[in-house]
């Protein structure tokens, strides 16, 4: 059982309550609101951006050489990777970088990101990974629980680009490497006394990733 293991059974209830919330229910069986997807896609954007400074910062909170080339490497995959990427998914939904440009904040978005960031500021570079680690994991997790149940029918679906990406074996290898990177981090620095405040924080991240959700599923009607 590595940290991340631990970290999920200690906070099983809150880690379900982002993994099998409705808006991935929904997205899984095709019955999700394309309006609340688009909702979705535009905050993501904006959460990316905060998620990119909060690996600048794990590279400012490493004492080693290998820490920061992990942050690096974090800030690089966004960069130059994922926000292409998101930016083509966006045009696929009919949004314009403009419009992503423009959008302001929710208050989920801004809950999130701000709190992953405090961790990092507050705490050590193993609190922010703790804090980072439900949504890289999770999205892997999500990604590949739903292309498995779809199989075949995945080619066909409204959502499979989304699916697809997350299953797909590039970012099931983000997500193993963001894992082995916690469990080292862990091992140098966590003792049994931290492990329940660690374990609040990854509950606390779990469940504003649920909110991040129910941002999208009732924004539309907002
Ligand atoms: C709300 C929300 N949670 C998690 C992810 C997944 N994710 C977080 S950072 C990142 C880039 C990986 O290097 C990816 C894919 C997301 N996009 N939006």
């Amino acid at each position: 059982m590595d940290i991340f293991d631990r970290l999920k059974a200690t906070a099983a209830a809150d880690w379900a309550s982002y993994v099998e919330h409705d808006f991935v229910r929904q997205m899984g069986d095709g019955s999700l609101p394309q309006a609340a997807f688009r909702a979705y896609l535009v905050q993501d954007y904006l959460f990316l951006i905060q998620f990119a400074r909060a690996y600048a910062l794990a590279a400012y909170k490493s004492r080693t050489l290998a820490d920061m080339r992990a942050a690096k490497a974090g800030l690089s995959a966004i960069l130059d990777l994922e926000m292409d990427l998101h930016v083509r998914l966006c045009g696929r939904w009919g949004l314009s970088p403009e419009q992503l440009e423009a959008a302001p904040e929710h208050q989920a978005t801004v809950a999130y990101t701000r709190f992953v960031l405090d961790c990092g500021v507050s705490g050590d570079l193993l609190d922010l990974h703790v804090a980072l680690s439900p949504c890289i994991v999770g999205y892997a997790e999500i990604g590949a629980r739903l292309a498995g149940e779809l199989g075949p029918a995945l080619d066909d679906h409204p959502y499979r680009d989304w699916i697809g990406e997350y299953a797909g074996q590039a970012y099931q290898q983000v997500a193993r490497d963001a894992r082995r990177h916690l469990d080292a981090l862990a091992a140098r620095a966590m003792t049994e006394a931290r492990f329940s405040e660690l374990a609040a924080l990854f509950g606390q991240a779990s469940k504003l990733e649920a909110d991040f959700w129910q941002m999208g599923l009732d924004m539309p009607r907002a």
